[in-house]
């Protein structure tokens, strides 16, 4: 673990003298999830389900913040299981999924979600084409529901074909009024109604947070980042964690600790919990 300035290490005690009263928002992959070649084939670290259940009891509450289907993400992470052994500890567990369009918690336990955005329909149906005109016929094409992801990471050369792609596809995203979420080798189209900062913002006052931290990895964690930073202006102690790749390196910037992806952050949440 690594602290980015002398603040940074304040921070971090300021979250630690609150953690009763702290909500804690994690992303699932490249943070609790090791990123993998295949979406479908990622699961939870192993440290995770561990990690997280102790954690859950020292905190308000844990949130898993992800742009996964919380459906999917529930599923692959076993997190009904998990949130399952939260509720017999008296600690309470929530996925908010689609970056925060859906909602689910081990209490409620279904998925509470919108309607997909109009145009997505007509951005599928053209996909297919734009894809074969940017020389990259073959990019894995995750239908979400309520967004499409466009990967490249199975292709020859995953960073050259993105940059073939992302302009086409955010072209043809911005032609049906979607967003276009660039991350570790995709390209995401979705609504531009509401991302992890909001979700964020809206769990810390729900659970009326005395302090908040968050963890990511990717570009689309950026507001969740963005948004502890504008709380911990606000007065409330937070702290950013970037669960740190050598594909996405321009997150370290904008973190209070760096850690070694999936393994680090299994590790910072275990921290959280030792005596000072
Ligand atoms: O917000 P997150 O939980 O980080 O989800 C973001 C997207 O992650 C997934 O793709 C990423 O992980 C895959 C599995 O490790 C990897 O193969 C891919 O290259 C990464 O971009 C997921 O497939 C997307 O649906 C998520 O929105």
């Amino acid at each position: 673990m690594e602290f980015t300035s002398d603040d940074a290490r304040a921070h971090y005690d300021a979250v630690r003298d609150v953690l009763d009263g702290v909500v804690v928002g994690l992303d699932f992959d490249g943070t609790l999830s090791p990123v993998v070649d295949d979406p479908e084939a990622a699961r939870l670290h192993p440290g995770a389900p561990g990690a997280l259940l102790e954690l859950a009891e020292a905190v308000r509450a844990v949130a898993v913040i992800t742009g996964r289907p919380a459906r999917q993400a529930i599923a692959m992470g076993d997190l009904d299981a998990l949130g399952n052994a939260m509720l017999d500890r008296g600690a309470e567990l929530f996925v908010f999924g689609q970056y925060g369009n859906e909602r689910w918690s081990a209490t409620e336990q279904r998925i509470r979600s919108p309607r997909p955005p109009a145009g997505l329909a007509s951005f599928e149906r053209e996909l297919p084409a734009v894809l074969r005109g940017a020389g990259a016929a073959d990019a894995f094409i995750e239908q979400k529901g309520l967004a499409v992801a466009v990967h490249t990471r199975r292709m020859e050369d995953p960073a050259d074909a993105f940059q073939r792609l992302v302009e086409p596809v955010a072209a043809l995203a911005h032609r049906h009024h979607l967003t276009v979420e660039p991350g570790r080798n995709v390209v995401e189209v979705r609504s531009g109604d509401m991302h992890k900062g909001q979700a964020l913002r809206t769990f810390v006052a729900e659970q009326q947070a005395s302090g908040v931290i968050f963890g990511g990895d990717d570009l689309g964690d950026v507001e969740a980042f963005e948004a502890v930073r504008a709380l911990r202006a606000e007065g409330l102690p937070g702290l950013v964690v970037c669960s740190a790749s050598t594909e996405q390196p321009q997150l370290v910037d904008l973190a209070d600790v760096v850690v070694d992806g999936p393994d680090g952050v299994v590790e910072l949440l275990g921290g959280l919990l030792l005596r000072r």
